[in-house]
Parts: C-alpha cells; structure tokens; sequence
C-alpha cells in the first residue's frame, strides 16, 4: 500500500512592486568616516514585496480544490500596497516588520510568513539653480539607476505574544567594483592543472553581495535610528576599504571589508559575502609603457567565494 505524502506548503506574491512618495525622511542615523550617507529624502521610496505564506490551513486547497482559507495572491498585492499608503517609518525592516504583524493579525490561517523587499533605486537628479550659476539636487525629478540595492528579510511565526521575528536578514547587494591597480593573486597552488599564470598586480573586477543580522530586533525596527544600519554606509565601506587595501586574493579582501563593518557596527552579529570574480583576462600591453593595458572577457564561468563572519553582541555594548 502506498504511503500518505508529507506536505510542505507555501504560496504567496512575488515582485510586489511599490511606488511611495513622500515617505517619512530617514534621519538619526550615525555617521561613520568612510561614507558622506547621513540621510535619505524618501521623496520616492521604490521598492518590491515578495510576500510567501505558510501553513497547513492551505492543504484543502492542494488536496481537495477547497479554496475556503486562501487568500487570494492577488488581495496580499493589495494588502501590501495599502500598507505602503499608511507606513509611516523609513526603512524596508520597519516596514516589512509592520507589514508581517498586520498580514498574521488578519489572517489567522497564516501560520508563518517570510517577506522579502528588494530597493528599486533612483536617485536625484542635479539641475542648475536659478540664475544657472551652480548645479544642485532637484528635489523632485529622479533617474532610476540600474545600480546596487538594499534588501531586507524578515520572517514571521505566531506565539503566545503575538507574532515574532524568526529571521532577519539585511543587504546590499549588486555592486560591481572594478579596481584597476593594488590587487595581487600570486603563491597559489601550482599542478598540473595550473594555467593561470601568477599576478601581483592585476585589475580585480568584483561583484558583491553584503548581507547583515543585528543581534537584536530593537535595532533595526522603529523610530529610533541611531543602530540602524544604513545599507548606503554599508556600501561605502566596502568601496573605501576596496580602495584602500592591496589584496591578495578576494577571500583576503572581503575579510578586510567584514573586519571594518564589524568595527563600524556594533549591533551586527553576522555579515555574510558572496563574491564573484569577474576579473577580465589581459589580452595585451603597451611596449612603451606597461601600465598601459588591454583586457576583456574571460572564460564564462566565473569564481565564487562565500565568507560568513559572526560574534556574540551583547546588548549593553555602545554604539
Ligand atoms: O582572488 C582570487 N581568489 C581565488 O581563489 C582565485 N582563483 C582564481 O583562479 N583567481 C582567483 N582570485
């Protein structure tokens, strides 16, 4: 006799896409010497939802065509977008962390929720100011920018409380940073299978994804910002220590950049890295001077290298 399945079940909204205009401004953060970022309008605060539910309520609706608990993926897009209407804070956590409470609150068939933002950036667009005698930001017109991006994550489960965060994940993700002279990659393994010849001078083009957890809720939800970290700082440090250190390899460089984000935040409890090598092979070099080079696509396939950093936060630690 054949076995009953298991059921592992979830269903959802995917690219929620949200357009707010005149978002509370983002303000209070700290500053930190490698980045200029202490604010952000919010005058356009774009962004997209996934929204995924879980739950055994759902099953009838697998097993039996017994839509009586589902709610429709369409009514979350419309959840979600009314609730981008009526947030009044200035950051994807906060907002994913009013959002998720609302969704379990109102549906109690929800049983657990992951919800995912992913920033659509813009940004400002410099004009003349009157008189045409010096450029400054226009206030109102944004160029959208096919750039990196901030993400945030947050998952949800009901408890005795009321619902409570299980997960949280904050990131930039997207950069693409290409270093043309103070990166090494020499003394590795050398066999059979060795053509890569050694460089102790070579233009590492990387793409790069941050991702952060704060050891503690408080942090990144709310209005008190002074332990939010914005992910436009986070960004800038790993362009400054990218600038500033001569790297052995990328496995070398991305520890350096977790080193400076762990000094810079003490409220993050672990940072994580993927990087790819996107380092373009060099194809030729100028006889009359060798800093002068050519270089182009490598082979397809690409290296990737992953570290994960954590520490134990305590909650008393100053910022
Ligand atoms: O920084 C690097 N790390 C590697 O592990 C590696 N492997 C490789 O072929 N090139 C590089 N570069």
């Amino acid at each position: 006799m054949s076995q009953e399945p298991t059921y592992a079940i979830s269903y959802g909204k995917m690219h929620v896409p949200v357009y707010r205009v005149y978002a509370q401004p983002l303000a209070g953060i700290q500053p930190i010497p490698e980045s200029l970022f202490t604010s952000r309008s919010n005058t356009l605060w774009a962004f997209e939802v996934d929204v995924e539910v879980f739950g055994q309520n759902f099953l009838p609706a697998y097993t039996e065509g017994d839509n009586s608990a589902v709610v429709a993926t369409d009514s979350m897009k419309n959840f979600v977008l009314r609730e981008a209407l009526d947030y009044t804070g200035s950051t994807l956590e906060d907002f994913l962390y009013v959002l998720g409470q609302h969704f379990l609150d109102t549906y109690e068939q929800m049983e657990r929720l992951q919800l995912t933002a992913r920033e659509l950036p813009f940004s400002l667009v410099p004009v003349p100011q009157r008189g045409y005698a010096s450029f400054t930001e226009s206030g109102i017109l944004f160029r959208r920018t096919h750039d990196d991006y901030a993400v945030a994550e947050l998952s949800f489960e009901r408890s005795e409380r009321g619902p409570v965060v299980t997960f949280q994940r904050s990131g930039r993700v997207g950069l693409e940073l290409l270093k043309v002279t103070g990166s090494s990659f020499t003394r590795f393994v050398q066999d059979e299978y060795t053509t890569l010849p050694e460089r102790v001078d070579r233009p590492l083009f990387v793409y790069l994804d941050v991702h952060w957890k704060y050891a503690h809720h408080e942090d990144f939800v709310g209005r008190d910002l002074a332990r939010y970290v914005a992910a436009e700082q986070v960004r800038d440090v790993v362009q400054v220590v990218f600038h500033e250190f001569v790297s052995e390899s990328i496995q070398h460089l991305v520890h350096e950049i977790g080193l400076r984000l762990f000094q810079r935040y003490p409220q993050i409890c672990e940072l994580s890295f993927a990087a790819q090598n996107r380092t373009r092979d060099q194809i030729s070099v100028s006889e009359s001077d060798e800093k002068i080079r050519v270089y182009s696509d490598p082979f397809s396939a690409y290296g990737l290298i992953k570290l994960t950093l954590q520490r134990e936060v305590r909650m008393t630690e100053e910022v």
